[in-house]
């Protein structure tokens, strides 16, 4: 089990730099855009445009039609988790879409009201900006109830309040404040410094699970895109490259919802692999203690079911279980077992005599003296009232025959104590050897009960073998 789970056995240091450079790569990564923004501000002449508005209109068209279905899905997943962070980022998303659509849609506006092309980007980015920093401020709050998450009035609220800020929009691009740089550039620089507050976050909470780090890579593009938006100029590359460091961001995140859908629908509830390992293990180690419990209680169940409650003998079910297994070693050529058949004698006036309870305790030091009698993996079992029956493997009927008087004088010579009075007990047995009396379990049985019920008629307390008798007087 233990191959299925790597425990680390790596130094510590080899440990700690694995970890670093892995921090290295994804810091890399998400600076990628920054790489970009670089060479075009440094290297490329900010005059160059590509003013194509049709390829505009596809590329906002697209980004809207993405962006619905996104925003759909988060709704799905926060509808099925109840996490606070996708309700912030199903409004993100609704709020950007209904917001950016705008920009794609004034495109041919880009020459008689530039504001009213240009303005509804930074506006759609802010907004986004806000709601996913107040969706980061709520991750790990407890799941919002069901009922409270299907309301819609909130969703209408909300989607009002999107349109009111188009409106918005669309009222200072028409007013002479429009012109003015201040006006984009706090929609872009705040977009840009809530992003930045976001990541800042996230690196200082900490938050490591997988889906938080595609977001954090995700927050940090739409920083990086709206440094690039600062920079640039309309239809220039920066520009262009802005749009394409926006999508490659959204794209990531919405990658990361689709993850969150087709797993636990939460965001917060994605482990790191890591943790993934850890709670394997846990689970595992739980998994083989509980089977291993089951395998002590399946023992102990098997014991209880071939076992005589009273005297702790095996029963009928496992004597006969066990004799057929000796027959089979028998058939292989192993040497011949002995069976004894034992019943206690004059039993019932025991019982009148001294009770049922001094009964039952000379029954049980009766089987314990029959242990005491036997070698380990001979067995005793009770297979009647006062009747019982002890398997010999590889016994022959002499050697049996001397075991079982052996037995019967010890219980003759023993007091059985009981209630502060003792008794004599004696015992007769009917001596059965396999192969000289037979070859099924029948015959030797049957062998060792006629014995038996020879020795019983002869006087009682004694050996049957072969039908003569050790004579033993009475008591
Ligand atoms: N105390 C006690 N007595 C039992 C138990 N099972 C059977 N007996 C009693 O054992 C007695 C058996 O009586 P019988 O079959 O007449 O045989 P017996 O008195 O031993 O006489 P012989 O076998 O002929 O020597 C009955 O009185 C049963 O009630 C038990 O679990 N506990």
């Amino acid at each position: 089990m233990n191959n299925l789970i790597a425990t680390d056995e790596s130094p510590e240091a080899v440990r700690l730099m694995v970890r670093v450079y892995a921090y290295l790569l994804l810091a890399g990564f998400a600076f990628v855009p920054a790489y970009l923004i670089g060479y075009l501000y440094f290297f490329q002449d900010p005059t160059l445009i590509f003013e194509n508005h049709l390829f505009h209109i596809v590329a906002i068209t697209t980004a809207t039609l993405a962006g619905s279905f996104v925003t759909y899905v988060t709704w799905r997943c926060y509808q099925s988790s109840g996490d606070p962070l996708l309700r912030w980022m199903t409004l993100g998303f609704l709020g950007f879409v209904l917001i950016y659509a705008l920009h794609g849609a004034f495109t041919g506006q880009a020459h008689h009201n530039i504001w009213l092309f240009l303005l509804y980007g930074p506006a759609s980015r802010l907004v986004m900006s806000i709601l996913l920093l107040v969706g980061l401020l709520s991750y790990h709050r407890p799941p919002v109830a069901a009922d409270q998450r299907m309301k819609a009035r909130p969703w209408l609220t909300w989607i009002g309040l999107f349109l009111l800020v188009d409106v918005a929009v669309a009222y200072v691009a028409n007013s002479p404040i429009a012109s003015n740089l201040a006006v984009r550039l706090s929609m872009e620089g705040g977009a840009l410094v809530l992003s930045t507050l976001t990541v800042t976050i996230l690196l200082l909470r900490r938050i490591r699970s997988p889906l938080m780090t595609i977001f954090i890579i995700s927050v940090t593009a739409f920083a990086l895109s709206s440094l690039a938006f600062i920079l640039a100029r309309p239809w220039n590359h920066m520009w262009w490259l802005a749009h394409a460091i926006f999508a490659g961001g959204f794209f990531m995140l919405s990658y990361g919802v689709v993850q969150a859908f087709l797993t636990t629908r939460s965001f917060s509830k994605i482990y790191s692999q890591e943790e993934l390992m850890v709670r394997l293990a846990e689970a595992m180690a739980y998994a083989e203690s509980a089977l291993q419990e089951l395998q002590r209680t399946n023992q102990e169940l098997g014991h209880l079911a071939a076992t005589d409650p009273l005297t702790g003998a095996d029963n009928r079910r496992r004597f006969m279980e066990r004799v057929e297994v000796e027959i089979g070693r028998t058939k292989r050529g192993g040497a011949p077992f002995s069976v004894l058949a034992l019943d206690l004698d004059n039993f019932k006036s025991i019982n009148d005599r001294f009770g049922h309870q001094v009964g039952d305790d000379i029954l049980k030091s009766f089987v314990e003296k029959c242990l005491d009698s036997i070698r380990p993996y001979d067995g005793v079992a009770r297979v009647g009232g006062e009747e019982f029956m002890i398997l010999l493997p590889q016994t022959s009927l002499e050697g049996a025959h001397e075991i079982a008087e052996r037995l019967r004088s010890t219980v003759a010579n023993s007091s059985f104590h009981g209630q502060q009075r003792s008794t004599v007990v004696t015992v007769s047995i009917g001596v059965s050897q396999s192969g000289r009396d037979g070859d099924t379990i029948e015959a030797i049985l049957r062998t060792a009960d006629q014995r038996l019920y020879h020795a019983k008629h002869e006087g009682r307390n004694r050996v049957v073998t072969t039908f003569k008798t050790s004579l033993q007087p009475m008591p």
